[in-house]
């Protein structure tokens, strides 16, 4: 008979070996980078890279409050030991665990279904997402590896900026691993979706959950393409009205990178975006039907290879890459200058892999 685990003479070890999983295995281990005692709870392990940063730390909480996590790997190069502990007291059903630094990255990812991404630097005042560039893409290039070794059958949200060009890069690390599967690797673009569903319901005098925008093209200025002619309920807006709605969401993450004046980009509003996404994926790969979400993925939609648009989620990723639909005058001009850009970003992203 196995021994009782819940038993008396047993229950402090088992807790022992909870708090310091890594360590029975020989690896270096955070000793306060814990998880709460209980497991075995159904679900999904979840990973989150960059969970000690702006966005990280929120949606680590909030994928902690998701009953679909089982186990939640929190990942950083920097202060994954108070975050771990911070989060594991919330009673909730998910194991915690805590990683630290690049000698700890296979062991975050290692049997993972779902990894996170939100490292990086964010904006400042001034900057594009395109000079995030230079630092990100390294970044983004050593986690995917990290993937590709660990959890290679993973589906991967990707985060980090410019996402027009990590998504690529992503794509051409799992390539040159032998792993890659066009339905598994996503970019969030869900902030967009979720800016456009408020920016709209603010002018029609709604509630935003009750409104859908599609949001197309990719997540940088131009290249986010909201199709304000194909809102749901359907509705109709002035020129001026389409105007203001297009600028402001295409501009929406520079109005958050100036109101916070240097101290960072959007980072409450983009974990609960995140977190949204990450639902849909969870409840997706539980096999839940009809799950439809806007997401930066391998495309044939236009002749770029990857392009945003709504994406049908399945147990295996982004199982159906929904069309366009009917665009107006506006929206084809629209189309026009996001592909050019999305064009270079996209170049830029399998040119860093390739040199
Ligand atoms: N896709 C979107 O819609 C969207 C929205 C907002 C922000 N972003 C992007 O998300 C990224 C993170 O933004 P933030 O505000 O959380 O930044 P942040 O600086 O607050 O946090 C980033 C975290 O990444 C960590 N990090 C750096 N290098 C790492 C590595 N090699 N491995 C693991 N972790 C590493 C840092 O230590 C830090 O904790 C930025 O690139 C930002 O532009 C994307
Ligand atoms: O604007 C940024 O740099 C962060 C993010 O891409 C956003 O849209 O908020």
């Amino acid at each position: 008979m196995q021994p009782d685990a819940n038993a008396p003479s047993h229950r402090l070890a088992r807790v022992a070996a909870h708090l310091n999983p890594q360590m029975e295995e020989g690896a270096p281990a955070l000793r306060p980078a814990a998880c709460r005692a209980k497991g075995g709870a159904p679900g999904f392990k979840v990973a989150i890279l960059g969970a000690a940063g702006g966005i990280g730390q929120p949606l680590s909480l909030l994928m902690k409050m998701n009953p679909l996590v089982s186990v939640l790997h929190l990942y950083d190069v920097v202060n994954t030991p108070g975050v771990t502990a911070d989060v594991s007291h919330m009673d909730t059903s998910a194991v915690v665990r805590g990683f630290l630094g690049a000698q700890q990255l296979d062991a975050a990812l290692t049997g993972m279904d779902l990894v996170i991404i939100p490292a990086g630097l964010p904006r400042k005042p001034g900057m594009t997402r395109d000079d995030l560039f230079n630092k990100n893409a390294g970044i983004v290039r050593t986690l995917c590896e990290g993937v590709a070794r660990c959890c290679p059958n993973a589906i991967v949200n990707l985060i980090s900026n410019p996402v027009n060009s990590t998504v690529p890069i992503a794509a051409e690390v799992f390539k040159k691993a032998g792993t890659y599967d066009p339905k598994r690797l996503l970019g969030v673009t869900t902030l967009d979706v979720a800016r456009a569903n408020t920016f709209v319901a603010e002018v029609l005098g709604v509630d935003p959950r009750d409104v859908n925008v599609p949001v197309v093209g990719g997540h940088a200025g131009v290249t986010i393409l909201p199709l304000l002619s194909q809102v749901t309920p359907p509705c109709s807006f002035t020129q001026e009205e389409i105007k203001y709605l297009t600028n402001r969401i295409q501009n929406g993450g520079t109005e958050v990178v100036e109101a916070k004046a240097g101290s960072g980009s959007a980072t409450l509003s983009m974990a609960f975006a995140a977190a949204k996404f990450g639902d849909a994926c969870l409840r997706a790969m539980r096999g839940d039907a009809g799950i439809v979400e806007c997401s930066y993925v391998a495309s044939e939609v236009t002749e770029l290879p990857f392009f945003a648009t709504k994406v049908r989620l399945g147990r295996g990723g982004a199982e159906e890459i929904l069309p366009l639909g009917p665009l107006n005058d506006f929206e084809r001009v629209g189309l026009e200058a996001a592909k050019k850009e999305l064009s270079e970003s996209i170049q830029k992203g399998i040119g860093f892999m390739n040199k």
